[in-house]
């Protein structure tokens, strides 16, 4: 099955002033070689925790990875030292944030902060660093690269800022991106060539994108495979194709209601009442019956297993289980 990373049973804990709550609650993933997954789901669903959590960058201090295991190429990134994951991070995995400036330094030149993560992970000489750096520039499609990588971050514009942490983050080749809502702060015409400039840097280097988002039209636009997470769950995973047509989960179901471009113009949209329960307080039993139009008696308090409804398929919802939804 070429699985490049396998998150199972992922539990991520942070201290807080009302106790240790678990933001991440038993989630599942496998990204394969090559492929787009998208993870989807609204604000506080615990998407950013799970892909910070692969990357180990949690917060020190007040942050634990209570259970489960994050596997890369078989091995678990969980038994390595700092230095070891620091050694794959950046070079076989990357990342790229909604706000590049988390990863740019305001302090360097553009092309020496790309410059210094290939000489470090690909052993190069501060020459042909630099060189590498410019073209991934112009890879990224920087106007004036060799200029461009002269300057500071905040002399570039968001979308430009946005490219220049693509080009660092597929400047060593990596097999995996995590790519956490990298066009949300941008406006949609430079969303959409950032999406396509992702697409064609991943078609070229083959590299498998683990793509975190709220919004439901790019996961229609760029992946294959599509997981829910609701309340520091997965709640449903399928393909793109399916999850649009055949939606089985209610929460899902809610989150296409509340698209625009699904809803059409004859449908009033319908956005899903209530909001994300916080960690400290989460229902017994399923954690989206609180919002569920569908809720029965059981829905309170039995809580819902992940399971496999139709081939390659998985829902988190009893009524699905038991054929009545
Ligand atoms: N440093 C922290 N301390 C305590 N709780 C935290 C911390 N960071 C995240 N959480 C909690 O973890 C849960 C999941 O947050 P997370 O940021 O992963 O959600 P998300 O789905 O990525 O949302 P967003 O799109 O807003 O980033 C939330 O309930 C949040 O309150």
């Amino acid at each position: 099955m070429n699985a490049l990373l396998e998150v199972q049973g992922l539990q991520t804990e942070f201290v807080t002033r009302s106790g240790v709550v678990r933001a991440v609650d038993g989630v599942d993933l496998v990204l394969r070689k090559g492929e787009t997954l998208g993870v989807v789901g609204e604000s506080g669903c615990g998407k950013s925790v799970t892909s910070m959590s692969i990357m180990g960058l949690l917060p020190k201090g007040v942050s634990r990875i209570a259970g489960g295991d994050i596997r890369y190429n078989g091995t678990s990134l969980l038994s390595l030292s700092a230095a070891e994951l620091r050694k794959i991070r950046g070079n076989k995995m990357a990342m790229i944030f909604q706000e590049p400036m988390t990863s740019l330094n305001p302090v360097f030149k553009i092309g020496s902060q790309i410059a210094e993560t290939v000489r470090f992970h690909m052993k190069l000489g501060k020459k042909e660093a630099w060189s590498k750096a410019v073209e991934m520039l112009t890879k990224v499609g920087i106007p004036r690269p060799e200029q461009i990588a002269m300057e500071y971050p905040h002399q570039l514009s968001g979308g430009m800022r946005q490219r220049v942490m693509i080009a660092m983050a597929m400047a060593c080749g990596p097999e995996v991106l995590i790519a956490d809502e990298p066009t949300t702060a941008l406006d949609v015409t430079i969303q959409a060539q950032i999406l396509d400039l992702m697409r064609e840097l991943q078609e070229a280097q083959g590299t498998a994108v683990l793509l975190i988002t709220h919004d439901l039209g790019v996961v229609a636009e760029t992946c294959q495979r599509v997981v829910v997470m609701y309340a520091g769950q997965v709640v449903e995973e399928t393909d793109v194709k399916t999850l649009f047509r055949q939606p089985k989960h209610p929460y899902t179901r809610g989150l296409l209601a509340s698209l625009p471009q699904l809803a059409g113009e004859q449908h009033r949209l319908e956005p899903i009442p209530g909001s994300v329960p916080n960690p400290a307080e989460m229902p017994t039993g399923c954690r989206f019956a609180p919002r569920c139009a569908f809720r029965t008696d059981a829905c309170d308090t039995v809580p819902p297993q992940l399971t496999e409804v139709e081939a390659g398929h998985k829902c988190r919802c009893l009524l699905v289980q038991e054929g009545k939804l």
